[in-house]
This record gives structure tokens, sequence and C-alpha cells, in this order.
């Protein structure tokens, strides 16, 4: 029996994530909150001939709605237009990313919590702070969901290796196997973002379109907010790949084994985080590694992959590691006080 809450469930994301979750024999109660709409959104999907219970609840009733959760899903918060960076999301979604933990840390403290709101590399330091200040952070619970940029990895990767290959062996890249060939770490936005490919020779297939196929995984998410021409950012893809995230959370919470896949965390309180930070030869306390789960919960990272980067990547890190920490730093003093903001 696995409760799951989406919180923004009538949004873009939430709308097409709440009914993959529906069609998921793991779940057993899927309690969908937002402050518009839920009551729609649930009836709508309680006609779906799952098991799954379906309830929606209205802008007061947050506490009913993740009472007894054990997933927590958050794609709740305002979408970029054209122009904007997912940092100028921060003024309005750092606030609504810190009520809802606030009522995740009062109401269910020990579900485990999967922050889809961006900018990803500050909520999920608010996330954490604000737990922490209210003394119920348990490390490993609270992920950001980092897996679109995963999707866009693997979907790019193919075609690139297809296009260079002019089609003739245009079956060995499968775009629904790429997961052996390439994952991606670092943060959520632009150069934090690090496609790792796991088959070094693949680099040089890639040849000239490496470097085109690091800036699309980069900044895939720009191009469909300008493909949206203000209507918002990426949705289904999103929703599939918040699914993809959850699906392995449920898994592990029904004690399947599940593969490592990457998350954006709070190294210093997972077993070896302070390892990976060594490697990374910084203090830097998040970064997204692919992650082992157990009972839903990232035990520890895969520190190995930073063993393997090619000097490509090894760069690409280097570059990340100041925006990250600037990103950190803010998501942190919005909580703890002395923000500019
Ligand atoms: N992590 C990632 O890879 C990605 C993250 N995102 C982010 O996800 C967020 C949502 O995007 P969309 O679904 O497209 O936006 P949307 O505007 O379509 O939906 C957001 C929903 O959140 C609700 N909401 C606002 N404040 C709330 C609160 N305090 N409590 C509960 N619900 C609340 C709204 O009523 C709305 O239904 C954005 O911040 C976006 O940048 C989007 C794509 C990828
Ligand atoms: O680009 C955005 O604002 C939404 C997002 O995070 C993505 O699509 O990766």
């Amino acid at each position: 029996m696995v409760k799951v809450a989406v919180v923004g469930a009538s949004g873009g994301i939430g709308q097409p994530l709440s009914l993959l979750l529906k069609l998921n024999p793991l779940v057993s109660d899927l309690a969908l909150y937002d402050v518009r709409l839920a009551q729609g959104v649930a009836k709508d999907l309680s006609h779906i001939s799952t098991n799954a219970v379906c309830r929606g609840y209205d802008k007061d009733q947050i506490g009913e709605a993740l009472r007894g959760a054990h997933v927590v899903l958050i794609p709740a918060g305002v979408p970029r237009k054209p122009g904007m960076t997912r940092d100028d999301l921060f003024k309005i979604n750092a606030g609504i990313v810190k009520g809802i933990v606030t009522a995740i840390g009062q109401y269910c403290p020990d579900a485990r919590i999967l922050i889809i709101s961006n900018p990803v590399n500050s909520t999920v330091p608010i996330a954490v702070e604000t737990l922490k200040a209210m003394g119920k952070f348990y490390p490993g619970n609270v992920m950001g969901v980092t897996t679109l940029d995963v999707v866009r990895a693997e979907t790019f990767l193919a075609d690139y290796l297809i296009a260079q290959k002019k089609n003739s062996i245009s079956k060995q890249y499968d775009k629904t196997k790429m997961c052996k060939d390439v994952t991606v770490i670092g943060g959520h936005s632009g150069n934090t973002i690090i496609p790792v490919i796991k088959k070094k020779p693949l680099i040089s297939t890639l040849a000239s379109a490496y470097d085109e196929f690091v800036h699309r995984v980069q900044f895939g998410g720009d191009e469909v907010v300008k493909a949206k021409d203000g209507a918002g950012s990426a949705t289904l893809s999103m929703a599939l790949a918040g699914y993809r995230f959850a699906e392995q959370v449920l898994k592990s919470i029904h004690r399947e084994n599940t593969a490592p896949i990457p998350t954006y965390v709070y190294l210093p309180g997972i077993a070896n985080g302070v390892k990976a930070q060594a490697k990374l030869s910084t203090s830097l306390e998040y970064f997204s590694l692919p992650a082992n789960l157990l009972d839903g919960r990232v035990t520890s990272v895969d520190d190995t992959i930073l063993d393997s980067l090619s000097p490509q990547e090894k760069k690409l890190v280097e570059r990340a590691v100041k925006e990250l920490e600037t990103n950190i730093d803010k998501g942190k003093k919005f909580v703890n006080g002395n923000s500019k903001l």
C-alpha cells in the first residue's frame, strides 16, 4: 500500500504525471493537490479502471492530501517564458516550495520528496534547509528530479550517432536502450548539466558533433520554451521523466532491485557523499549523480563515474561548479536569512 501525493497536480506537468501514476499498480492511493482544479483532475482520473484510489484536494486541504503519503512529487510553481532563465523563477517558486515542504515536514515527514519545481539547483537546498530547521530532515529522502536531462541525452545522442552513420546502422541506436551509453550528472540548468558518455569511444564517433550534442542536452529546455512561445516549458516529456524516476522509487519501496538513477542530492547526508565531493575537488553540498535507492531513498551514489570522465567531461564539471555554488547558496540563504531577495 503506497500513497503518492502530487502537489501542483493540475498543471502542465502535474496532469500527465498523475495520469501515469494512476496507471501504476504499485500505487494504492493517489492524492492530487493544487491551489486550483485538483478536484476536477482527480474526478477525471478516478474514472480510469485501475486500482489506485484517486482523490483531489482543494487549496485549504494540503494536510489531508499529504497525511500518510509515502512519496510526494512536487511540480508546483511557475514555468519559464522565452528570455527567462530558470533562476528567474526563484522569486516565485522559492516561496512556493518552502511552503509545500513545510507542510510535508508537518504531515508526512518520512515521505520521499521528489522536487521538479525550478530552479532545481536552488529548490532542493530550500527543501533540505526547511526540513533541517524543522528537525525533520532525513538525508536521502529529498531528491531533485534531473531525469529529463537523461531522457534528452539518450534521444540526442542516438540522433547524432544515427546522423553520423548516415542511417546505415541506425538499428544499433535504439533510443529506448541508450541508457547504457549515456547519463547526466551535475545540476539542472544550462552549463551545470553534464552529459557523460559511458562508452568513451562514442565521443570520437560523434567527432565535431560532440559539442553540439552537449549544447543540446544543456539547453534542451530552452528549445521547448521557445517553441511553446510563451505558453510554458516542457510538460509531456517532463511528465514521462518524472514518472520514470518515481517508478524506480516505487519499485525500491516494494523491495525490487533498481539500477542507479541520477538525482540531485545533498551529498554530506549520503554514505559516500563526502568521497564524491573529494573526487569532484569541491565542497559542493549538492550534485546529481547516479544514486542507489533502498526503500525509495538514496543510500549512496555511484562516485566511480567521476573516475571515468573524459578530459572534455572534466572541463564541463569544472565549469558547472561555480554556478552550482551560487545557486545552492541562494537557496540556503532564502531559508536561513541573509537573502537579498
Ligand atoms: N525538473 C525539471 O526537469 C523540470 C521542471 N519544470 C518546472 O516544473 C514547474 C511546473 O511546470 P508546469 O507544470 O509546466 O507549470 P504549470 O503552471 O502548468 O503548473 C504548475 C501548477 O502548480 C500549481 N501551484 C502553484 N502554486 C502552488 C502551490 N503553492 N501549491 C500547489 N500547487 C501550486 C499551479 O496552480 C499549477 O497548476 C515549473 O517550475 C517548471 O519550471 C519544468 C520542466 C522540467
Ligand atoms: O526549461 C525549463 O524551464 C523547464 C526545464 O527545466 C526543462 O525543460 O528542462
